[in-house]
């Protein structure tokens, strides 16, 4: 094909940071400083498209201000961020959801006055005609397990199908790249063990690339491609969660072992 068709999508980025042509995000030497304190060390890191990254590392190595600089919620000292071919550093929130990055945050951030449908139609009315509505609502509802509450009040829900929830309202944006910030933080382990089969159902099917933040290793193996170590605000390490896990330098700063 050629450089006129119009279906070959250019990437600048690969050129300018020598990514992987699969690379959908790519950070460069980002940076971020709080004063004197450096959360983001100057950060070279790479998701390819519909991979399943889970950051990991003790508490303060820098993990949610990384995913807070990707999002555009915090604004970087230094570097660049690259996403789908394109940089994005400068783009605003909004601007990074439209281009198909999702965020989800420890707490759900649904509205707990509405019922299941009503929360469903905050994210749809962005990105769908009403009249389709009802139809997205119900395959929703269904492929994310809630089909029984769908009339009732996000509050009554137990906090497993609250997580469900958002994740569902986060993909009715259809994102490229979704975030996830300690998804399964105070739940049960059924419901842990449910987080994690939507998760990997939603990367096979739906090919969504994520970077998730957490501390249970166990779940962390359950569910990811490769592990990034952080501490101090740098990568100490990646690879397998097995490599990572029988790492005894990993153990030392994450485990808190003495060698
Ligand atoms: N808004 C802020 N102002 C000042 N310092 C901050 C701010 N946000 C984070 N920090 C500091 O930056 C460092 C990294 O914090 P961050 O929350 O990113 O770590 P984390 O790995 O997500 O930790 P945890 O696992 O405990 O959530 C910490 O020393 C933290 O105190």
């Amino acid at each position: 094909m050629g450089a006129s068709d119009p279906t070959v999508k250019t990437k600048p980025a690969v050129a300018e940071t020598g990514a992987d042509t699969d690379t959908l995000l790519q950070t460069r030497d980002l940076r971020k400083q709080f004063g004197g304190l450096t959360a983001t060390d100057d950060v070279d890191f790479g998701v390819a498209e519909g991979e399943l990254r889970c950051l990991i590392g003790p508490n303060g190595a820098g993990k949610s201000t990384f995913l807070n600089l990707i999002t555009g919620q915090l604004e970087p000292t230094d570097g660049a961020i690259y996403y789908d071919g394109w940089e994005i550093t400068d783009l605003s929130s909004h601007e990074r959801v439209d281009r198909g990055i999702s965020m989800k945050f420890q707490v759900p951030s649904i509205y707990p006055g509405l019922t299941v449908r009503e929360n469903l139609r905050v994210p749809l009315q962005q990105v769908a005609d009403p009249s389709e509505f009802d139809e997205r609502i119900a395959i929703a509802v269904d492929r994310f397990g809630l089909a029984d509450h769908v009339d009732e009040s996000s509050s009554a829900l137990s906090h497993g199908q609250q997580q469900r929830l958002e994740i569902a309202m986060a993909m009715t944006l259809e994102p490229k790249l979704m975030l996830l910030d300690e998804p399964v933080a105070g739940l049960s382990l059924e419901e842990t063990e449910e987080i994690a089969d939507l998760l990997r159902t939603i990367n096979d099917e739906d090919d969504v690339a994520f970077i998730v933040i957490e501390h249970d290793i166990d779940f962390v193996e359950s569910i990811a491609d490769r592990v990034t170590v952080l501490h101090q605000g740098d990568i100490f390490t990646e690879g397998t969660i097995e490599s990572v896990r029988n790492d005894p330098d990993v153990r030392r700063i994450y485990l808190g072992e003495e060698e």
